[in-house]
């Protein structure tokens, strides 16, 4: 799915509006397909506060405070009174709002502490239309609402959130529990700094111009259910397991034999026709019992001192590797002698920063860093839509694919193109997860996934047994090896 700007929206709306639908009409069905949603998930609700501001976003407002009065729903609307110069759609609403006697209309000031539990705040004050900073009378408006303790729901954006980059002050954000938003994701839902004030966010389709959609430019995609669809391969029929490639995952060291046997486990789960453990002698008992199909080859006595060239194979490289200065050595050795592509992790990543030598990494390579190794391979940014901008330069300068770990991990390409993934929750903020990781990309690309695809559907199938770990166990209790566990169910239903 694209991510669009506030700008190319606006224009989205527009091309949609020329297509026969009217600019009122558009917020009608904008306005129905969040009144459909609340019935469904908020029945037990008694009273909505609907706070509208001036543009589009408060018409919206405007025409839910009515639609859901028609449902049978209390409904209390605020607006500022006074300033108030509405913009046409929302003046021909509030005329609307207006004729029905039931419906208070009150002033942004009138807004009492509500403790009443079935009520239900709506936030309809900005939209993507915001393009500067909040005056103090909406901070002192948000800040405000944010203290009450009633479910929240915010229509478009969360207001004092721009659709695409980053607040410039602390600003004062409306904390939605729940954000109805409008056909896309906006890339401030997908950043840790802005996404935390949208809670769940369900995307709305309003039937958008597909046309203007389609050949719209973008760098931006969220990855869906329906992207990886296409990108799934059934296994064939008579094949054999050479059919499906070779995965070597190399790490482990001397008390850190789980994070290797991890990858590895991650590795077959995912499909990896034959799969080995490149690991130092100590690991091998553990690994030759704990994964019985994995074939090991030892490589030094407590860590890792040489890496060995096998041919047709794909190579997973850092977890649990540690930085001995043999190591290093080794990995440096076979950097200069293997140029074909391979998954670089962990530990691997952290001897390439250590040495800056990061033109070693072969092209068409995949790295994946969590956002403080990224800073030592690359260097500090300023915050996560920085860092998602230097990655956009670093992929294309190396030639390599980054997955940049994180709430919404982003897939980042040669051609400076970003795919944020939603599947996944923060159960897996879990020493070990980075690991399965690992395993689930060599494997697809042993598998002969061509590399962007792999990376996008490692990172979604990643996410997606993670969800299925966490439905099963909690995502305080889940663990990796859960995650590793559910690969299998996701399969299931994708096929
Ligand atoms: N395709 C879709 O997705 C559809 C979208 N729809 C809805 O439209 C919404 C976008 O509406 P919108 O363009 O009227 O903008 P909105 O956010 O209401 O702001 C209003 C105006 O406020 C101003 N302003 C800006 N910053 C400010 C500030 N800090 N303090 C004070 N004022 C400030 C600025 O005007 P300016 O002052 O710059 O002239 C701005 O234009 C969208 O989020 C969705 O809810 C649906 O109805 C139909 C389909
Ligand atoms: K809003």
């Amino acid at each position: 799915m694209k991510i669009l700007t506030a700008d190319q929206i606006k224009k989205c709306d527009s091309a949609t509006i020329e297509n026969g639908i009217s600019s009122i009409n558009l917020m009608e069905k904008a306005a129905n397909a969040c009144v459909d949603w609340i019935q469904v998930n908020f029945k037990q609700a008694k009273r909505f506060l609907i706070f509208c501001g001036q543009g589009n976003n408060g018409g919206d407002g405007l025409a839910i405070a009515r639609l859901l009065y028609e449902k049978g729903f209390d409904v209390e609307v605020f607006i500022e009174k006074n300033q108030m110069k509405f913009s046409a759609d929302a003046e021909i609403n509030f005329k609307r709002l207006k004729l029905i006697k039931g419906i208070d209309i009150n002033n942004f000031s009138d807004v009492l502490i509500v403790n009443n539990e079935k009520s239900v705040i709506v936030d309809a004050l900005f939209g993507y239309g915001l393009n500067r900073e909040l005056s103090n009378d909406f901070k002192n408006l948000i800040e405000k609402l944010n203290q009450i303790p009633v479910p929240k729901i915010s229509i478009d954006i969360p207001t004092g959130l721009y659709a695409d980059k980053i607040n410039e002050e602390e600003s004062a954000i409306f904390k939605a529990d729940f954000t109805l938003t409008f056909q896309f994701y906006k890339r401030s839902f997908l950043h840790p700094e802005t996404g935390k004030f949208c809670g769940k966010i369900e995307v709305l389709d309003i039937d958008l111009n597909s046309k203007f959609i389609d050949e719209v430019k973008t760098d931006y995609f969220v990855i869906d259910g329906s992207l990886i669809r296409k990108i799934y391969k059934p296994r064939e029929d008579f094949s054999n397991k050479g059919s499906f490639g070779k995965s070597i995952l190399i790490g482990g060291s001397y008390g850190k034999i789980g994070a290797v046997l991890m990858s590895t486990l991650s590795a077959l789960r995912t499909g990896s026709g034959l799969t080995f453990t490149m690991a130092p002698e100590c690991g091998n008992l553990i690994l030759q019992s704990q994964v019985p199909e994995a074939m090991f080859i030892g490589v030094g006595e407590k860590y890792v001192d040489d890496i060995e060239v096998q041919e047709k194979a794909v190579y997973g490289i850092g977890p649990g590797l540690g930085k001995e200065k043999q190591t290093q050595k080794a990995l440096f050795d076979f950097l200069k002698s293997y140029q074909n592509p391979m998954i670089l992790d962990a530990d691997a990543l952290n001897i390439l920063a250590e040495s800056q030598n990061l033109n070693l990494i072969p092209k068409n390579s995949v790295i994946t860093p969590h956002p403080l190794e990224f800073e030592r391979l690359f260097g500090k940014t300023q915050n996560s839509f920085d860092r998602i901008e230097l990655a956009k330069e670093k992929a294309e300068e190396l030639q390599i694919f980054i997955v940049l770990k994180d709430h919404h991990t982003a897939v980042i390409t040669p051609e400076r193109k970003v795919y944020y993934n939603i599947t996944g929750n923060s159960g897996m903020a879990k020493g070990g997860s980075g690991d399965v990781l690992t395993g689930i990309l060599t494997s697809l690309i042993s598998q002969k996934y061509d590399i962007e695809k792999a990376c996008l559907f490692g990172v979604w199938l990643h996410g997606k047994a993670g969800d299925l770990a966490a439905a099963e166990f909690s995502e305080e209790s889940m663990l990796p090896t859960d995650l590793i566990n559910k690969i299998g169910e996701v399969f299931q239903n994708l096929s």
